[in-house]
């Protein structure tokens, strides 16, 4: 039995996902894994034993990586899970910038008596708005999120341009190739009528739209942050909209700062609220731990190399070490001298961090304990898992 500890709203169709014979959720003050959305895992305690931690969302700002990588705890997200869910909030705040619907229901629930459709003739002047159709959205960062937006940009007949240095040959080959990309940052800003972020946050992200950006876009510019506090400079942005140097910026990130500035939208952190994405991440999460924890196999994992292999011996070995020579041949030396025959495996890295993981026949369970100690005494090794195949009945 694995104990899931959760910690924020979790969608119980997720927790669904979760067989009650393998696993409790909340039950253990020791969990083996965590699902999370934003809780703040720099701020919350998490042993050992915790051996993956899931975050049913996209960003990663919120679990100290380096931290877990050294425990030998997995950390997975559930890419594109909540993207659509972005993507259609982003598009709402695009069309609040243009048209005064809030200013304008508010006027018309304030009318009273017979000639109430006359006066709204009278008065709709005040609330005239302007299109999105042929306006320049620039969109700095074309993951999951940004490409979807470019995508639904396109469909309303805006310009697009995107820009993203740093995007995944898997993306990249997803992009619509009618959207044009800048070659720099600037390049975007200038050109742009509405600039929106969608890249995660990171020590080079922080404050990547400050005073000098902010120059650089036209004064008319809208801004919108759906990404993370600290990407965007708040004082520039409000030395800026006093300046009447930027139209307005809208963000799903409050702070005190912030709070009650007539040119500042704010909404609470609402990008990946909806059923369906809490659903969708919620499920993936579940998903995920439960691979990782039943076959040791590691799908979009943040801090350890994705490894899958077949599982069809009786025993599989997983081993979190560090990324230096010779490991393999100390682990299999171990096996040798144990008179372990292996079946299959796989050795993969990423950064300064390995895994590996070996198949082999059954062994029994005084043999497995000394074994798990002889790999534990190399220095390099964090973490040992033995795991059972649930499809051979001993
Ligand atoms: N407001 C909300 O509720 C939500 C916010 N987010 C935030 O949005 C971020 C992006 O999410 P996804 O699109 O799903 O992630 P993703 O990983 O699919 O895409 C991020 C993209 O940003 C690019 N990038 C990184 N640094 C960049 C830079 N300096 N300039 C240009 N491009 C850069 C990457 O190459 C990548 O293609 C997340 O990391 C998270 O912080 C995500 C979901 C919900
Ligand atoms: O609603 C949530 O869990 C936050 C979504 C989010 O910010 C993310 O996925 O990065």
């Amino acid at each position: 039995m694995k104990d899931i500890k959760t910690y924020n709203v979790i969608a119980q169709e997720g927790l669904d996902e979760l067989p009650a014979d393998m696993y409790t959720v909340n039950k253990s003050t020791k969990p083996d894994a965590l699902l999370i959305r934003s809780q703040d895992m720099h701020k919350t305690p998490f042993g050992t034993s915790v051996l993956a931690i899931a975050r049913a969302g996209a960003g990663v700002n919120n679990i100290p990586l380096e931290k877990a990588t050294s425990q030998g705890t997995a950390v997975f997200n559930t890419p594109g899970s909540n993207a659509n869910a972005v993507k259609e909030l982003i598009i709402t705040m695009l069309l609040l910038s243009v048209r005064p619907v809030f200013a304008s229901v508010k006027w018309a629930q304030k009318l009273a008596g017979a000639d109430v459709s006359l006066q709204t003739e009278k008065g709709k002047n005040h609330f005239a708005g302007t299109e999105l159709y042929g306006k320049k959205i620039g969109i700095i960062g074309l993951g999951n999120i940004g490409s979807r937006v470019a995508k639904a940009c396109m469909d309303l007949g805006m310009k697009v341009i995107g820009y993203d240095p740093y995007i995944s040959v898997e993306k990249a080959w997803q992009l619509s190739n009618d959207i044009p990309r800048a070659e720099s940052l600037e390049e975007l800003l200038e050109q742009s009528d509405f600039i929106t972020i969608h890249i995660p946050y990171t020590d080079k992200n922080r404050n990547i739209i400050g005073e000098d950006e902010i120059n650089v876009m036209k004064d008319t510019a809208v801004l919108l942050n759906y990404s993370r506090w600290g990407i965007v400079d708040e004082d520039a942005v409000i030395k800026a909209l006093d300046a009447k140097k930027l139209r307005l910026f809208i963000t799903d990130f409050s702070s005190e700062k912030i709070l009650n500035h007539k040119q500042i939208i704010v909404t609470p952190h609402l990008g990946g609220t909806t059923e369906e994405a809490e659903i969708n991440g919620a499920k993936m999460a579940a998903n995920t731990l439960r691979k990782y924890l039943e076959t040791g196999d590691i799908v979009n994992s943040v801090n350890l190399p994705n490894v899958e292999m077949a599982f069809d011996a009786p025993l599989r070995l997983t081993l979190i070490h560090q990324n230096v020579p010779n490991m393999v041949g100390r682990i299999t030396t171990i096996l040798a001298k144990e008179e372990i025959n292996i079946d299959n495996m796989i050795n993969r890295s990423r950064g300064k961090i390995a895994y590996t993981m070996i198949d082999a026949a059954d062994i029994s369970e005084g043999k497995l304990k000394e074994l798990k100690k002889e790999l534990l005494e190399i220095p390099e090794v964090i973490r040992v898992r033995a795991l059972h195949n649930p499809k051979i009945v001993k």
